[in-house]
């Protein structure tokens, strides 16, 4: 035990046998819900699910995973990966950022924080860009932290401001996107009224433009650069309300997936490149997906895309994104601080890992779990293994996408007897289950079911407790619905597609009496 009375040394739980191979896995977006047509986990053939659901009541508990009880700031928040694996992994609950930053806009503190300091030297000369998810998802961002922010940045000197925006259609109805960018134009308007030189400067659809995470297709975020940075896209518009209808009048338009557009003056050109002496600030505070833009916006050694000409800007990301590699450097609010995390206290215990998953969902069962930090905590002690995603495709024409080849590198690592805990995500349900494609997500969610029982099976060969769970719901509600819980008609009568999460609570099994 250290002087401070802290001790990395864990006790023997009172009840668990030790000795034995323990395999976490995380089914992604898998709740419970009222079995319905639009329940895809009912709907779908899942019987090593089903039995574990009928296993003794002592084994297995519903949990919250929305909300206040994970650390976010009302209960009208549902989960998303980023709390449900932060809480899993750090066995606490953490104000998350969207929380904080909500603090830091409140009380003003984020004005006298050191990283708005950092872009304010840029307003006299320069012009504050914006980049980030435009919605009220609360999963990566939100359209009321924006408007404080524009209005705080405005107040605080800024007098060129240029607004990239990208469409949401995941965390909240598909179409929601006119709304979004109707309402941003009008503030934008408002500021105009008191002398600020405000605008939208660029767009495109979060999938496909910017947001793209892990690595997994460098594509995604070089489509943003050359729209954000450079000025150019394949789409131009005068307004950014007319590049939203108009991009959507393509039948097979997602908000998802629309492609990069740049707003253009009357002589058509862009008006809001990003310049030297310019200030950036991307406004998302969830990590994942803004890693890989941060990246480009900071490094100079850069070698993922051909950036063709590299702004000297002042760059703040919304939270530091990433605690491992310090990135970005200048941020505006603190991000919470996940110490002694589980992963950090097995490697403390000569407790050895393996966590897998494929690339989309790779960082869940690592950087997240680990408190978003990037890399090992003790490489002896740990192996990660990341099953390359298919790139370019939504996930609807795959929904069986890697499981079966995750649940078979969870099974080798299991019978290897190599390792004390093996965890895994299994993606299936979350990730098809936002493509909105119901057909395809029962596909998705019997193909995660045949993943949960290969690791079972092989938990069992090596007499191993295993402990089965989810990080939130998506799957198990594909429709939008009314207070009292019936599908919620649009105008012409139609159901609304769900592509979000939702405020389900998920299970947690566990094959021992706790
Ligand atoms: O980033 C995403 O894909 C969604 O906004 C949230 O999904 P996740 O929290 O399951 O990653
Ligand atoms: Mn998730
Ligand atoms: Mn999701």
């Amino acid at each position: 035990m250290s002087s401070s009375g802290f001790s990395w040394k864990l006790e023997d739980h009172p009840k668990l046998p030790k000795g034995k191979t323990v395999a976490v896995v995380v089914l992604d977006g898998w709740g419970e819900a009222n079995p319905d047509k639009y329940n895809c986990i009912h709907v779908a053939e899942t019987p090593t699910m089903d039995s574990l659901k009928k296993g003794a009541p002592e084994k297995w508990r519903l949990v919250r995973a929305h909300g206040t009880a994970v650390g976010l700031p009302t209960e009208d928040d549902m989960g998303n990966s980023e709390v449900g694996h932060n809480a899993l992994g750090a066995g606490r609950i953490y104000a998350q950022g969207a929380k904080l930053v909500d603090f830091a806009l409140a009380s003003g503190k984020i004005y006298e924080g050191e990283g708005f300091k950092y872009i304010k030297e840029c307003f006299d000369k320069g012009t504050l860009h914006l980049i980030g998810l435009l919605s009220d998802g609360g999963v990566h961002s939100r359209l009321d932290q924006l408007q404080l922010l524009l209005k705080g940045a405005s107040e605080n000197g800024a007098k060129r401001i240029r607004v990239h925006v990208l469409t949401d259609g995941r965390d909240v109805l598909d179409g929601t996107s006119v709304g979004f960018v109707e309402t941003l134009e009008n503030d934008l308007s408002k500021l105009r009224e008191k002398g600020v030189d405000a605008q939208i400067a660029s767009g495109g659809g979060r999938m496909y433009v910017t947001m793209d995470r892990y690595e997994n297709d460098w594509g995604v975020v070089k489509r943003g650069w050359d729209a954000q940075v450079l000025g150019g896209a394949p789409h131009k518009f005068q307004t950014a309300v007319e590049a939203v209808k108009k991009l959507r009048e393509d039948p097979n338009a997602n908000d998802q997936y629309l492609p990069p557009f740049v707003i253009v003056d009357e002589s058509g050109k862009p008006v809001g490149p990003i310049l030297d002496g310019d200030a950036v600030v991307t406004f998302n505070f969830r990590a994942d997906r803004m890693v890989m833009i941060a990246k480009a916006l900071e490094y100079e050694d850069f070698d993922k895309f051909d950036r063709v000409r590299v702004p000297k800007i002042h760059y703040a990301g919304m939270l530091q994104y990433d605690g491992e590699l310090k990135l970005p450097k200048h941020y505006l609010v603190d991000p919470p601080e996940i110490e002694r995390t589980s992963g950090e206290y097995l490697v403390h215990n000569g407790i050895r890992t393996f966590a897998c998953s494929e690339t989309v969902k790779f960082g869940h069962v690592t950087f997240f779990w680990n408190g978003n930090r990037s890399g090992y905590f003790d490489a002896s002690m740990e192996e990660y293994v990341e099953i390359p995603s298919d790139a370019g495709i939504t996930f609807n024409v795959q929904p069986k996408m890697k499981a079966l080849e995750i649940a078979e590198k969870a099974r080798d690592a299991i019978l290897s007897r190599k390792f004390d805990q093996v965890r895994v995500n299994l993606p299936n349900g979350d990730m098809v289950g936002h493509t909105g494609d119901i057909e395809a997500t029962v596909v998705a969610c019997k193909a995660a079911d045949e993943a949960v029982k290969m690791i079972l099976d092989a938990i069992e060969q090596v007499g191993g407790i295993y402990v089965v769970t989810a990080d939130h719901g998506n799957a198990e509600d594909m429709v939008k619905r009314n207070k009292s819980g019936q599908p919620a008609l649009d105008k012409n009568g139609n159901i609304q597609v769900l592509t979000s999460h939702t405020l389900q609570p998920v299970w947690n099994f566990l094959s021992f009496s706790s």
